[in-house]
């Protein structure tokens, strides 16, 4: 059975006591028993603080990027080691804004995904078009493309840590969210690329999230589809109400 998950994406949104306010308030709301796996990825300088107060929850810890390199002159950078060491297990790759803003390639995004699997950390990745591949009909090819140049180089046993995350640029903080006809054709694309290339077992047992304006109003319906796992939650999960209440439309 594949895992449903929810992980909020707080991106460069809220200081260390932003931080701990949030997270208490998620504590004292979360149910005890969610159906999914729910995970927050605070910025770098406030995961340390967020390990130590999701101690003892169902509630996980994402980073939201990672350097390719072990360790070295890199000014401004952070370790895979650096992140394992404090607690920090999993982490987002590839999300269209490292690629669109800081120019991150599918090369360098793949050798990312290797060091964070080398160093046994489960990998968010981040795929999806943006509106004019879809406009001109391309988007299958691109989401195809990005699967393989920056994911399909790893080994089978590798994708027991990989979880994917489809996220249409075009509807990336934007109030337009795909339809969930949208969002389920791709996803059933998605597995299919994923099985035609490493079986039937991997791609029954992936979670594919889907991100893009999930609100607490049309999270029911997109999770309702049958392919999609969950959600990569951005603007909606900086607000815990609005988190949870994405997090119990599962
Ligand atoms: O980028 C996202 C999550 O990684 C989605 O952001 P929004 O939910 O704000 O559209």
């Amino acid at each position: 059975m594949r895992k449903k998950i929810v992980a909020g994406n707080w991106k460069m949104h809220k200081n260390a006591e932003q931080t701990e306010e949030l997270l208490s308030e998620l504590i004292a709301k979360i149910p005890a028993q969610t159906t999914a796996q729910v995970i927050v990825a605070p910025t770098f300088v406030n995961l340390q603080a967020a390990v130590a107060k999701l101690k003892n929850t169902t509630i996980g810890v994402s980073a939201q990027n990672v350097h390719q390199a072990e360790g070295g002159a890199f000014t401004g950078e952070i370790s895979a080691d650096m992140l394992t060491s404090i607690g920090v297990n999993t982490v987002i790759l590839g999300h269209s804004e490292r690629r669109a803003i800081f120019h991150e390639s599918d090369a360098l995004i793949a050798s990312k995904v290797d060091t964070a699997l080398k160093h046994d950390m489960t990998v968010i990745f981040c795929f999806g078009e943006e509106l004019k591949d879809r406009q001109s009909g391309n988007h299958f090819n691109i989401v195809e493309n990005q699967l393989r140049d920056g994911l399909f180089h790893i080994s089978k046993e590798s994708w027991a840590n990989v979880v994917l995350a489809y996220e249409p640029v075009w509807a990336i903080g934007t109030g337009e969210t795909a339809s969930p006809e949208q969002a389920q054709e791709m996803h059933e694309f998605i597995r299919e690329v994923v099985r035609k290339a490493f079986g039937a077992d991997i791609a029954d047992e992936v979670s594919i999230l889907y991100g893009g304006s999930v609100k607490p109003d049309n999270a029911k319906e997109i999770f309702g589809k049958p392919d999609v796992d969950g959600g990569l939650i951005g603007g909606a999960a900086l607000k815990a109400d609005d988190f949870l209440a994405i997090v119990t439309a599962i």
